[in-house]
């Protein structure tokens, strides 16, 4: 069946037309990002949400999401969108991090100068009839001193446009280095240095709860006498009462916002005060961007419903077409070696230990990682995938580490997962022959060579006669076929392990049947995703 996607907020056709000669079927009702109740209710239908800054994703609304597998925001910021929540429910959230940035710089730039010239009230006056060449006074920005909050992508295109200005910039982000700010050309400054030194101060930060109020009353008190403040960025970021006061004082010269701490904004202590010029979230709002977002955002759902390929996800590693192609198998058997070992494991799971070795080793490893984990929690959490397994294990508080390494000796590559609880360490190895296939290449130390089946019985014993033969007694007589079987041990007389690939899956009886021949040491019916 094609997958099914919502467009649910204003994009561009080109969107559209994307998921449709992907062969996806799309729904395009851009109304439903401003009415919860209607959205809520269409959401259950689709495998993909497309939307921008007016849906929001909220666990109610994830709740009634059951066929949702990507969220994909035709934008950069995605504080409209629960990460934490879609991750839980196994939703991967992606965004175009790139397409709207030139776009929301030059809007920021454009403020910076319609807060410096006055140029939104001289238009309404001079419209008015009005010639009132005195009242409009403005500041020239060369020479000024700009403070950006948030050298990033788009912070840093605004540092690269006002040095072309002629301005004094001054940035600061603590995840900004000593060598790129040089690059940049730009002074790398403390939050208190840049309030008390900017005549301009604009914003280019994601309201997390780390930004959030950043220029708070206290901050906003500490700005020079005469400051502008722009904010592109996100409603939230800025104290708007406290700045409506300063404005009012004459302490803040000017402010220009695009974005409100409540949006759509109809009110806002904002409006209407002098040298306030205010736009409706327009920052991303050029056709260039529209057409950007939308292509790519249509682009990176499509990829990744079709073939599994990660781009510019929030809650998992990439991974591109071309490397989910590659890795296909190598994820597959990273998924099969963490559900056996899960399916073995009865204990609470302290630790997991991934070593990957050979050709692996230089493959996408954090994909692989969320693999194995999610194999691993599955017994769990049926419902845990890639995206939510890795959430699942951190509030288990389960360390995972991953050591990378190549002495492969007889295996271009394989993957070895040790799982740590408080009584024992279990370990489990794979790999992936020619044919694409993932095979179990050692349990326990033992080495064997086992495909993976739908339904398989794993036994261990001390090696002694008369196993497979109970073994095959005991199912023949409850009508369970073995369609093949593997065996392997340490040493003759040592440990063993029989893997019996079964038509179907093994009742309980069987296996308390088998418990009370006393010869084996542990009977576990294994179920894998069918293959
Ligand atoms: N008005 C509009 O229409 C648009 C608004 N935006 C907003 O702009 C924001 C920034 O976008 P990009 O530059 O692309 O993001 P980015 O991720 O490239 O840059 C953000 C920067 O903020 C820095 N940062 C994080 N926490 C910080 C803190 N506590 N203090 C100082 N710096 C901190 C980061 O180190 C990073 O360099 C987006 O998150 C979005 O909310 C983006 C596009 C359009
Ligand atoms: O990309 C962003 O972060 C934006 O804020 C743009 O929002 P919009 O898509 O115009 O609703």
């Amino acid at each position: 069946m094609a997958p099914k996607v919502l467009v649910s907020d204003k994009l561009s056709e080109t969107a559209v037309q994307i998921f449709r000669d992907r062969g996806i079927e799309v729904d395009f009702r851009p109304e439903l990002g401003k009415d919860k109740d209607a959205l809520a209710e269409a959401i259950g239908e689709y495998d993909g949400l497309a939307i921008r800054s007016a849906t929001k994703v909220t666990p109610s609304l994830l709740e009634k999401a059951t066929r949702l597998k990507v969220v994909g925001r035709a934008g950069i910021g995605t504080d409209n969108v629960d990460k934490e929540a879609a991750s839980k429910k196994g939703v991967i959230v992606m965004n175009t991090p790139f397409g709207n940035m030139i776009t929301t710089a030059e809007h920021a730039i454009a403020m910076m100068f319609a807060v410096a010239r006055q140029i939104p009230e001289a238009s309404a006056s001079t419209h008015a009839g009005k010639w009132e060449k005195s009242k409009f006074m403005g500041v020239e920005l060369t020479a000024k001193t700009l403070g950006v909050i948030g050298a990033g992508n788009i912070g840093g295109i605004v540092c690269d446009r006002a040095k072309g200005l002629k301005m004094k910039v001054i940035a600061f982000d603590p995840f900004l280095s000593e060598e790129k700010a040089d690059k940049m050309g730009v002074e790398k400054v403390e939050l208190d240095d840049l309030l008390k030194r900017s005549d301009f101060i604009t914003l280019h930060v994601p309201l997390t709860d780390g930004t959030r109020n950043i220029l708070s009353k206290e901050n906003l008190l500490k700005t020079k006498k005469g400051v502008r403040i722009i904010n592109c960025a996100r409603g939230g970021l800025v104290d708007e009462e406290a700045l409506a006061e300063l404005l009012k004082s004459g302490h803040v010269a000017g402010a220009a916002f695009d974005v409100f701490a409540v949006e759509p904004a109809t009110e806002n202590v904002l409006f209407n005060l002098p040298n306030v010029v205010c736009t409706p979230h327009l920052g991303a709002s050029t056709t260039e961007a529209q057409e950007n977002v939308a292509l790519q955002v249509a682009e990176q759902m499509s990829n990744y419903l079709l073939d599994g390929a990660v781009e510019n996800a929030l809650n998992l590693p990439s991974m591109t077409a071309e490397e989910a192609k590659v890795m296909g198998p190598w994820v597959k058997l990273a998924g099969n070696l963490g559900s056996f070992i899960g399916q073995l494991t009865d204990e609470p799971i302290k630790a997991i230990n991934i070593l990957y070795d050979g050709i692996v080793a230089d493959m996408n490893l954090p994909a692989l990682n969320c693999s194995v984990v999610a194999g691993i929690m599955k017994k769990s959490n049926p419902d845990v995938n890639m995206v939510s397994a890795p959430v699942v294990a951190k509030e288990r508080g389960i360390q995972i580490s991953t050591t990378n390494q190549d002495k492969s000796g007889a295996f271009e590559g394989y993957v070895k997962v040790t799982v740590v609880t408080d009584k024992r360490e279990r370990s489990i190895a794979g790999t992936v022959f020619s044919d694409g296939k993932p095979r179990f290449i050692q349990i326990k130390g033992i080495n064997i060579d086992a495909e993976v089946g739908e339904h398989m019985l794993y036994t261990t014993n001390e090696d002694v006669p008369g196993i497979i033969g109970t073994l095959g007694g005991v199912l023949g007589k409850h009508g369970v076929n073995i369609a093949n079987f593997t065996l392997g041990r340490a040493k003759a007389g040592g440990e063993a392990i029989a893997i019996l690939y079964l038509d179907g899956s093994l009742d309980q009886n069987v296996q308390a049947e088998l418990a009370a021949t006393g010869l084996f040491k542990q009977i576990k019916p294994l179920e894998f995703d069918a293959v």
